[in-house]
């Protein structure tokens, strides 16, 4: 089939072709019951149930191509839509790919503060947030804290920035870094080569973007909709229990819900029945809380998938 003039009537959707966030990726589509076959070495798939087309991409690219193509609705990293500095709308994070861009610096060596470094050079894939960091870092030595960024902005930099594109952590140890400005999400790669960190320049999650001028905008809102939902059920539990009508008060403090919680009359006198949405996070701490406030019969069931 040629797939490219398929792609007129539908709604391009960038999803990350490799790399950390596309299995998460992946899954959010299946939840989102986005179908699609992709060939292999084919970076579009058209959806079988839905006149979507998938265009994998990668990560860097992607708010490019959302903030500036066809392509209406895209899934990549904060970081990457901060690094391109193009203007996409954010419209939901997805809760996943959370990492923090941060400075590391030998972990034996001289650099304990990262105004040291201002002179030295840095490698990393983050060229312009690194960039940001440093000249701001570089005005507030030269003329203290809250210095015009502006009037600093036409100067040179004299920290040496230079960009590769994966493998950061190694420039240190092969001698073209002082430091390196790379993502850190367990620490490990970092531990491993050696370096430790010594500032953070960036707390980054997964969103879903927009383009500014979409297409098919009653299409782009379903889709929306659904991966809030996946987003949402991944996220909360419903919790139902039993409790004394004159305890009321103080266990719906505990379970206000999302919006407001069911309760529902029992047969037996004064004793009501309460569902709530909870966060799954605190759900061992809300059954305690519950149970002793006086709540009985406390279940949680998972829930596979919802509208908010
Ligand atoms: N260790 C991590 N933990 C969580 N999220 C991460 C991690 N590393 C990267 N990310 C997120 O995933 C995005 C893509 O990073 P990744 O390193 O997967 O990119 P890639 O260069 O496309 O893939 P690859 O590294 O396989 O070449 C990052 O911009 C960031 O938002
Ligand atoms: O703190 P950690 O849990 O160890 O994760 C951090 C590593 O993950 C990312 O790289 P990735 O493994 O995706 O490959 P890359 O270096 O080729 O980008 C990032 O660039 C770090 O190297």
């Amino acid at each position: 089939m040629d797939i490219v003039s398929h792609l007129n009537d539908r709604l391009l959707f960038a999803v990350p072709k490799k790399g950390r966030l596309y299995q998460q990726c992946v899954d959010l589509l299946k939840g989102a019951d986005i179908k699609f076959n992709r060939s292999n070495r084919l970076d579009i798939a058209l959806c079988t149930n839905l006149p979507i087309a998938l265009v994998f991409l990668p990560a860097a690219d992607i708010p490019r191509f959302v903030g500036e193509g066809r392509v209406s609705l895209g899934i990549t990293g904060q970081d990457q839509v901060a690094e391109a500095g193009i203007s996409v709308d954010e419209v939901c994070n997805l809760g996943f790919g959370s990492c923090k861009l941060q400075v590391e610096v030998p972990d034996q060596g001289q650099f304990t503060d990262p105004r040291q470094l201002i002179g030295k050079s840095i490698v990393t894939s983050f060229t312009n947030l690194a960039t940001d960091y440093f000249r701001k870092l570089e005005a507030e030595e030269t003329n203290g804290v809250g210095a015009d960024e502006q009037t600093q902005s036409s100067k040179p930099l004299k920290t040496t920035i230079k960009y590769v594109g994966g493998s950061v952590e190694a420039s240190c140890a092969l001698g073209i870094a002082d430091a390196v400005v790379d993502l850190v999400e367990s620490g490990e790669t970092m531990r491993a080569a050696g370096l430790k960190a010594i500032a953070t320049i960036f707390e980054t999650s997964a969103v879903l973007i927009a383009s500014q001028h979409p297409t098919h905008k009653d299409l782009l809102e379903l889709i929306v909709n659904r991966i809030k939902g996946v987003i949402a059920a991944g996220k909360y539990v419903l919790c139902n229990y039993n409790c004394p009508r004159s305890k009321l008060d103080s266990v719906l403090k505990i379970t206000p819900g999302r919006r407001a919680p069911t309760i529902s009359p029992l047969e037996e006198d004064d004793w009501v029945a309460v569902s709530s949405m909870v966060e799954k996070k605190r759900i061992a701490e809300v059954m305690d809380q519950l149970r002793n406030k006086g709540a009985e019969d406390i279940l949680v069931f998972s829930i596979s998938n919802c509208r908010v």
